[in-house]
């Protein structure tokens, strides 16, 4: 059986009309978008040199990098092309004001997984589409303060050997995966259903930030790290990536938990990634794919955010893993007693 293109599955979204005419329009943009930045990633950014640094800090403190800039600039130009009123991005402090009367909202990290560009690792662009609501159309600070749950569809393309596009467009539709094609030049189905494994076998976290941690999360490590001989009774295996999108297909297709925590360094508090435009598209992929995603504690896309930049612990991946870590926040000593897969829910 042939593969169905991201365009006729589009097209079959479009015929709903309104909302969902707006976001198959957008998405096809956003591909296009994401074409160009892997064709220029891929021919070594025609002499750029895309993990230099741009010289500029962006709204989070991080020094921009070129590839950052290129691709925000990229993004924007597909956000004029669609119908969309405002343009958050992670490279910009404030939103842009696009088309006044447009349906929709988009939230980006245009370039995710910064610190790889120059090592030649999977990369990518993380994407959140919002409503515009009429009340909040005169005051662009409002209209991103809405919970994940509103998402009208999200998703992430990762520029890696294959440039991919994980794509949820509602809870009734999952999560599909979809590889372009350069031979034919669009985007193909590639993974129809995805779904998360309940159980996970892997850990992904950034380890080096073991001493920041507080000890509840220092625990719940511990006892992955102990495996077989620990009170969790059993082995875990641990990647980290450092590109959230990576990461992300990573544990959609096998299963595992993704762990970024709060920690005690200056500004990581709430952990490093942000909530519009990094946790909530990853948690709409996630849960529509059968997964969990909180922030440790509480469900990602029930937070109604405070701020285009908000940042938000992040704890996501297999629904069984995402509860012991909840668990373990809430009695880490019960929770280190016994092992967690027995433990009453
Ligand atoms: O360098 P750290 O602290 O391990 O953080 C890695 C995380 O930071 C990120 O790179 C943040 O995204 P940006 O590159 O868009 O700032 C994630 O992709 C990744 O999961
Ligand atoms: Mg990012
Ligand atoms: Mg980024």
């Amino acid at each position: 059986m042939m593969a169905e293109s991201l365009d006729s599955r589009l097209s079959s979204h479009a015929a709903g009309g309104g909302l969902a005419a707006a976001v198959a329009q957008t998405i096809r943009e956003l591909g296009l978008a994401a074409i160009k930045v892997r064709d220029t990633i891929a021919d070594g950014g025609s002499g750029a040199h895309l993990g230099d640094s741009h010289g500029e800090e962006n709204a989070g403190g991080d020094i921009q990098k070129e590839l950052d800039v290129l691709a925000d600039r990229v993004f924007l130009e597909a956000a004029q092309n669609s119908p969309i009123a405002f343009y958050g991005s992670e490279e910009q402090d404030e939103a842009v004001a696009l088309k006044a009367d447009a349906p929709l909202a988009i939230a980006i990290d245009p370039l995710d997984g910064s610190s790889n560009i120059d090592t030649n690792v999977s990369i990518g662009t993380i994407f959140s589409l919002l409503p515009v609501e009429d009340a909040h159309r005169a005051d662009t600070s409002k209209v991103f303060l809405q919970p994940g749950s509103r998402q009208a569809a999200a998703g992430f393309f990762v520029y890696g050997p294959q440039l991919l596009l994980v794509l949820s467009l509602g809870a009734d539709s999952g999560t599909q995966a979809y590889a372009y094609q350069p031979s034919s030049g669009g985007f193909i189905e590639w993974k129809p259903a995805l779904s998360i494994a309940p159980e996970a076998k892997e850990f992904a976290v950034n380890a080096s930030n073991y001493r920041h941690w507080d000890p509840t999360f220092r625990a719940y490590i511990d006892d992955c790290l102990a495996g077989s001989t620990g009170p969790r009774g059993r082995d875990f295996n641990m990647r980290w990536i450092a590109s959230l999108v990576a990461d992300c297909y990573r544990i959609l297709l096998r299963g595992g938990v993704f762990l970024y925590p709060g920690d005690a360094r200056k500004g990581y508090a709430k952990g490093r990634l942000r909530l519009l435009y990094e946790a909530n598209p990853i948690a709409f992929c996630v849960e529509h794919a059968g997964g969990k995603a909180t922030d440790g504690v509480n469900r990602i896309l029930d937070i109604v955010p405070d701020g285009l930049h908000m940042r938000t612990p992040l704890v996501f991946g297999s629904t069984s893993e995402v509860e012991s870590v909840g668990r373990y926040a809430a009695d880490p000593a019960a929770a280190a007693r016994k092992p967690l897969a027995d433990a009453a829910p």
